[in-house]
């Protein structure tokens, strides 16, 4: 199955959010000359430019989108209890992690891009609500003579609660999103959210949209990942903060002994016993070894112009969390 293409939109709702989509850009056009000899190397040249890798496997450019595509819309449906039993429930604490680095305020536009089943998004609104209801307990603190309806109303209003904060997550696979969704109704959040279909290298918004940007396990399976820092730079606003949460380098000997042992002996097993799918886990586990290390990949965000990059590695550098800005 092909993957679809940045500019389909799926499921797009929310008040005056039509505003940051934008039209699809085209591909742009190139020529060559096959006939001539400098063609004929040029050609061959492009062909090794445009390979890439897929986990360890050597695949066409072309090629790779699609083999993505197949692997999450393959784990969907078993993505969140595939993450706790591999992780014993630490990927929990790193997200939670990303949204404290974040400390987003009222009124935060966040775009989360690869944002699947909604993990950081959820956790978005839990932050802003959570913020709002402490702030609302300070006050009516202080307010002695409301009476019991009042107080009961002031509780009541979600929408208030989130102060014009926004949260859409964007992702490539139908699938993902569709879990992310029926998470989020289960869960009962009704605004702030918007699921979108799109790919992280052809961004559907507009420029200077959000305040910002999160990519969580995400940036390691796109093909280009010069094209979606680029993506990230121009959708924020000017002062907007681009976080990446992703698999890193272990810097400890032992633990990476114990960890390469963990994820080629033991993932791939979970993953065919709980998914029925031994390859997608075999995938992960080799594209996180072929992912930058954190002073490339810093060196890679400062490259599509973002300053003051910064990067905090967790869990002896199993993962990383990338902090930079537009300034
Ligand atoms: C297809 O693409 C994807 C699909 C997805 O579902 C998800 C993603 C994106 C991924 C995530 C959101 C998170 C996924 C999480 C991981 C890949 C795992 C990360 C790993 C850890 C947090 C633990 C790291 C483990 C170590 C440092 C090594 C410790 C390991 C051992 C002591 C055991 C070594 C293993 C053997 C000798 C093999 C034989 C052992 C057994 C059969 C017993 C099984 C053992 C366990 C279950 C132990 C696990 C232990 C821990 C988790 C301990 C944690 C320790 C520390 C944090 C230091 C996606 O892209
Ligand atoms: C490991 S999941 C991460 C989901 C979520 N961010 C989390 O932390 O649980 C990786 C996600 O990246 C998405 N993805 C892969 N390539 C993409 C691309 N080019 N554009 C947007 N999303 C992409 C996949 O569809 C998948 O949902």
């Amino acid at each position: 199955m092909a993957a679809p293409r940045s500019c389909a939109l799926w499921g797009y709702y929310g008040r005056g959010w039509s505003r940051v989509m934008r039209g699809c850009r085209l591909p742009g056009l190139r020529s060559s000359w096959p006939g001539s000899p400098l063609g004929a190397r040029l050609l061959s040249q492009e062909k090794r430019a445009t390979e890439t890798h897929f986990g360890f496997e050597t695949v066409s450019e072309e090629e790779k989108g699609g083999k993505v595509y197949q692997v999450f819309e393959s784990v969907a449906k078993k993505y969140d209890v595939m993450n706790d039993m591999m992780s014993l429930g630490i990927h929990r604490v790193w997200k939670d992690l990303l949204l404290w680095r974040m400390h987003p305020f009222p009124g935060t536009q966040l775009l989360d891009v690869a944002g699947g089943t909604g993990d950081i998004a959820f956790r978005f609104l839990n932050y802003i609500q959570a913020q709002h209801r402490r702030k609302q307990k300070r006050q009516l603190r202080t307010q002695q003579n409301l009476s019991w309806e009042e107080i009961a109303q002031k509780y009541q209003n979600e929408e208030d609660s989130l102060n014009g904060s926004h949260v859409v997550v964007c992702d490539i696979n139908k699938e993902m999103l569709k879990i992310g969704r029926k998470k989020a109704c289960a869960q009962g959040y009704k605004t702030g959210l918007a699921w979108v279909l799109g790919d992280a290298e052809e961004l559907p918004f507009d420029d200077d949209k959000f305040d910002v940007y999160t990519i969580a396990f995400g940036i390691r399976n796109v093909t280009h990942i010069d094209r979606a820092l680029q993506e990230a730079h121009r959708v924020l606003k000017p002062g907007g903060r681009f976080l990446c949460l992703e698999f890193s380098q272990v810097t400890n000997p032992l633990v990476s002994r114990l960890y390469d042992l963990y994820s080629f002996q033991v993932i791939p097993v979970m993953g065919e016993v709980i998914a029925k799918d031994w390859k997608s886990y075999q995938y992960l586990v080799e594209s996180i070894r072929q992912f930058p290390a954190q002073e490339e990949f810093k060196e890679m965000i400062e490259d599509a112009g973002f300053q003051k990059v910064t990067y905090e590695s967790l869990t002896s550098g199993i993962v990383a969390i990338h902090s930079g800005f537009k300034l």
